[in-house]
């Protein structure tokens, strides 16, 4: 296969930095449940019922996980590792290179979450056409499109001596590109480790119908659901996602992590549950959080992701639910938007032997192909789902066109569709997003082509800026670990300038340098009452380190002050001198002698005029 165009997805870095205390308080711990790698080998069952791990989400709008969530252990990959090798990945999506921004903590309302980087991002965008369909080349149908290398398309025109038209993206994927080649090349796989980092990611597929989004993301049609082994050629991005995602997660086994999934879908403007739609397909509400100034679904179903199986059986069953239907241009076409989101969280002990948990997402977002309904031939039911798929991406092109214009920006309509208020936080919040714009080759879809490609275009200069999402109380402990680091130093830099030995300083704060035993392991096993007690005592070791270092400048004041009074002294005798000196000046028997303004040198003893050098004076003269 020939990738003239492929570049590198340019990843970004984690780095945590000094923070204040966090306003929020210590919520409860949420329970944990350690299974040792044994009992989960022992408990693999592939495409198993999801029945029995459903669990109402207590969606926690400040980006918390449910309480009472099960434990991951290592993932299990041994069922599959015959043929392993078809989602090896290669050097070249630039996982393993790092840029180095330094980060800060977040102090706005959003009290819970530590910002990584102070600047922001731009949306990743990445095309891929799709080969000309047997329909197409039955009717010998003209490729419009050219790739002369470096991210470029070339659209031609229709029009004879009209000009084509230019367009430049991060990557381009041409119709001979695998499957494989979108993992690796799309840039999916950095933000699969940054899921795993605690960032908000979110993956989505643009198009026009027909134009294989859900190819990208699922494969061909009904091979999900026919349960094919993970590992076929045909798997699209979400499964190959899955494997990746397990694999970073057993490659981490000093960490703990806690996966689970959700799977939506907005069909006529109402989100429906794809793993718990009913018999009625009852719409759930979309609702806003004061706390996380974000859009969630309400008493949307979380399933716990022990396994990999877990996550193939969310993926399965969800794609049994969707609405799909057919039409002129797609026999399998989707007649919604949908929404697979996998929860990650990471308890990992940080500097200072604290344990944080960090709050990721990864969301895989298949949207409805645009339609032109005079070419879909739809009626009936088909023209109303037509025309609300068509109406929610107007919103999501008027959000798009809003975000890109730096500089006049004004209101973001998010609140005119469902869809775009959930995916607000992905287009301009605090996510990291990749947008795979999906275009057909051929003349008859030259127009939508244009205007893919031009959306595409505008969503490149959206820039959003990523957070890590942590516990408030983790947030606090490290905060106020931290502060206490930085106080120590500080007091020890004053002492160090006062010449005080650290000794002194120790009795008379006698308690200061005791260490507080944290053992950070057992963070999440102590009790409320000792996490506060905790906290407590870091506070008053802040407090202590506060009044000695405040006791430390008022001797420091102490002694400038002194220095000041006794130069002021030194300085009043010295003109009180230069009088004497004056007035020996005058007088007939004492010779007169420099000034001490003339004094300047050293050698000149303004205390040497004694008796004997006036008596050897007086001889001379
Ligand atoms: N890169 C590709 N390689 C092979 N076949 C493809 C490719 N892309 C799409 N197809 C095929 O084209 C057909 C239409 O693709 P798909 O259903 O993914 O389009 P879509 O953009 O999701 O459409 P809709 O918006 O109507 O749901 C499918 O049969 C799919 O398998």
């Amino acid at each position: 296969m020939s990738l003239k165009n492929l570049q590198m997805f340019q990843p970004l870095t984690q780095t945590y930095h000094r923070g204040t205390p966090m306003k929020a308080p210590p919520s409860a711990l949420s329970r944990t449940i350690s299974k040792s790698a044994e009992t989960l080998a022992g408990s693999v069952r592939y495409g198993k019922e999801l029945k029995t791990r459903k669990a109402r989400s207590t969606e926690q709008p400040g980006g918390g996980l449910a309480k009472g969530s099960s434990s991951l252990g290592l993932p299990l990959l041994s069922k599959y590792n015959g043929d392993s090798d078809s989602v090896k990945s290669r050097s070249r999506n630039g996982s393993g290179s790092r840029s180095s921004r330094t980060g800060s903590v977040d102090r706005s309302t959003r009290g819970s979450s530590t910002t990584l980087n102070s600047d922001e991002d731009n949306i990743n965008v990445v095309i891929r056409v799709r080969p000309v369909n047997e329909k197409e080349r039955s009717i010998r149908e003209r490729d419009m499109l050219e790739f002369p290398g470096k991210g470029q398309i070339i659209c031609h025109s229709t029009t004879p001596g009209q000009k084509p038209k230019v367009f430049s993206y991060n990557v381009v994927f041409e119709p001979a590109a695998t499957q494989d080649d979108v993992l690796e090349y799309s840039g999916i796989k950095r933000l699969l480790e940054m899921a795993v980092e605690g960032f908000s990611c979110t993956a989505f597929c643009y198009g026009q119908t027909g134009s294989g989004k859900t190819h990208t993301l699922t494969g061909p049609p009904g091979l999900v659901e026919s349960g094919a082994s993970p590992y076929s050629p045909e798997h699209g991005l979400v499964v190959r996602s899955f494997v990746y995602l397990y694999r970073l997660i057993r490659d981490q086994p000093n960490s703990h992590f806690v996966l689970k999934a959700s799977f939506l879908e907005i069909y006529n403007e109402k989100v429906i549950d794809l793993l718990n739609p009913g018999s009625s397909r009852k719409p759930l509400q979309v609702r806003w959080s004061k706390e996380s100034r974000s859009f969630y679904v309400e008493n949307l179903f979380m399933v716990d992701c022990e396994e990999l199986d877990d996550l193939f059986a969310v993926l399965e069953e969800g794609m049994r639910n969707r609405a799909v239907g057919s039409h002129a241009m797609n026999s399998h076409s989707s007649r919604s938007h949908t929404l697979l989101c996998v929860r990650v969280r990471r308890d990992v002990r940080t500097a200072g032997d604290v344990t944080c948990s960090t709050h990721g997402k990864i969301n895989f977002v298949d949207l409805a192909g645009s339609e032109m309904t005079k070419k879909t031939h739809s009626t009936g039911k088909t023209l109303e789902e037509a025309n609300n798929i068509n109406r929610s991406l107007m919103v999501l092109g008027y959000c798009i066109a809003q975000l890109s214009d730096g500089k006049k920006r004004g209101h973001i309509p998010y609140r005119d569709s469902k869809l775009t208020k959930l995916l607000a936080d992905s287009l301009a919040g605090n996510g990291v997003t990749l947008m795979i714009a999906c275009i057909a080759p051929t003349k008859s879809n030259l127009s939508e082509t244009i205007n893919t490609l031009r959306y595409a275009a505008r969503a490149k200069k959206i820039k959003s800026k990523p957070l890590v999402k942590m516990d408030a109380r983790d947030a606090l402990i490290l905060s106020l670990k931290r502060e206490v680091d930085t106080l120590q130093a500080e007091n020890q830099h004053l002492r160090t300038a006062l010449h005080i030995q650290t000794d002194n300083i120790e009795d008379s704060y006698g308690q200061r340098n005791r260490q507080i035993p944290l053992e950070a392991n057992k963070l999440y096993q102590l009790p409320q009452s000792e996490l506060v007690e905790l906290i407590q005592l870091h506070m008053e070791e802040n407090s202590a380190l506060r009044h000695e270092n405040s006791e430390l400048f008022h001797i420091r004041d102490q002694l400038l002050r002194d220095q000041e009074i006794l130069s002021r002294e030194n300085e009043r005798l010295l003109k009180k001198l230069e009088d004497v000196n004056s007035v020996c000046i005058r007088s007939p028997i004492i010779p007169a002698r420099p000034t001490y303004s003339e004094a300047g040198s050293t050698d000149t003893n303004i205390w040497t005029n004694t008796a004997s050098s006036s008596n050897s004076t007086y001889k001379e003269s």
